[in-house]
């Protein structure tokens, strides 16, 4: 089968700044759900808009459905469902008349339109608000309706770029929750993101980004075995550096993290770690004990947090 996005030594400049510095990307799993995570500015909505033919490459190989993004856009973006960062929905129509209006645009009939309409409204939970004006939605329903949308054309693949910044906890799981049934449905979803629990919820594969390039590919579990222990201890000590505790810690598991609040402690087994704590008469103010998470695994890879 050929891959749905194959990209090789993709790279996108702007002037003499290169925002995406030659990168390998292959996604080839009808029902995958492929996933760009990094930090902001790390490149990944630059990727996403070359993914989608609205940017063209400034160097490197780019194949979309088999077919060249500069040469064959139109046919690209005619199986393509698109969902920006920002929701771009027209605020003059009615939630049903986002969906028909831009139905248009793939020259979809107007019965088929409206039918569409209606079975994606239910499936977004949004049938109840399909008269009422775009303004007054929350923007969990906005961000359902900007997902509505971009699968009226029925495309084999879904971009979404951040598709839950901005939302409340609640809102960002009914988001994920539509995602994860799309995924089951057979539609491969490609997103970015910089939220870990994000990745680790919906994607099945993921490359970690980092100045526009590819820091690290696999699944989260994956990645977490790779890069990281299987669990975390994080201990606060009140002072004002935690500089001088990190260094008393030494030889507790395999590897140590001083953040200024923190000090994190990479080890198999986080009970045993913190009787070692214990034993060493540290005195921490708090001591919290979790699994690995594709957060470490950036910290590990990059030195740097994914969320400033
Ligand atoms: N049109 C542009 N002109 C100049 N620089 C740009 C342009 N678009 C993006 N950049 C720069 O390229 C870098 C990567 O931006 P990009 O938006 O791809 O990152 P990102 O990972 O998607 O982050 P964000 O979450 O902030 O969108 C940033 O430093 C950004 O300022």
């Amino acid at each position: 089968m050929s891959a749905l996005i194959e990209a090789r030594g993709l790279v996108k400049r702007f002037g003499d700044f290169t925002a995406v510095d030659g990168i390998d990307v292959s996604v080839t799993g009808a029902g995958e759900c492929f996933g760009f995570l990094g930090p902001n500015g790390a490149g990944k909505s630059s990727t996403m808009r070359m993914i989608g033919c609205v940017s063209p490459p400034s160097g490197g190989h780019l194949r979309i459905l088999g077919m060249d993004p500069l040469r064959d856009g139109p046919a690209i973006r005619a199986r393509l469902g698109v969902c920006p960062q920002l929701d771009n929905l027209d605020t003059e129509l009615t939630v049903r008349e986002n969906l028909t209006t831009y139905a248009r645009f793939f020259g979809i009939p107007r019965r088929v339109a409206r039918e569409r309409a209606d079975e994606l409204l239910d499936f977004v939970q949004l049938t109840e608000r399909a008269n009422s004006k775009v303004e007054p939605l929350s923007g969990g329903m906005k961000r359902r309706l900007t997902i509505a949308r971009a699968l009226v054309n029925e495309p084999e693949l879904v971009l979404l770029d951040e598709p839950t910044t901005g939302l409340d906890p609640q809102a960002r799981h009914l988001v994920w929750e539509r995602l994860f049934r799309l995924k089951q449905q057979g539609v491969t979803l490609v997103l970015t993101t910089h939220y870990m629990d994000e990745a680790e919820q919906l994607c099945d594969r993921l490359v970690v980004m980092d100045g526009g390039r590819i820091a690290a590919e696999g699944s989260p579990r994956e990645l977490i075995e790779r890069y990281s222990t299987r669990e975390v201890v994080e201990l606060r000590f009140a002072a004002e550096s935690q500089e001088p505790f990190a260094s008393k810690l030494a030889g507790i598991g395999s590897r140590t993290e001083v953040l200024p609040d923190r000090v994190l402690l990479y080890v198999a087994d986080g009970d045993e770690a913190v009787a070692e704590v214990g034993r060493r008469a540290l005195q921490p103010a708090s001591v919290l004990v979790r699994r690995s998470s594709l957060e470490d695994v950036f910290l590990h890879l990059t030195g740097r947090t994914l969320v400033d």
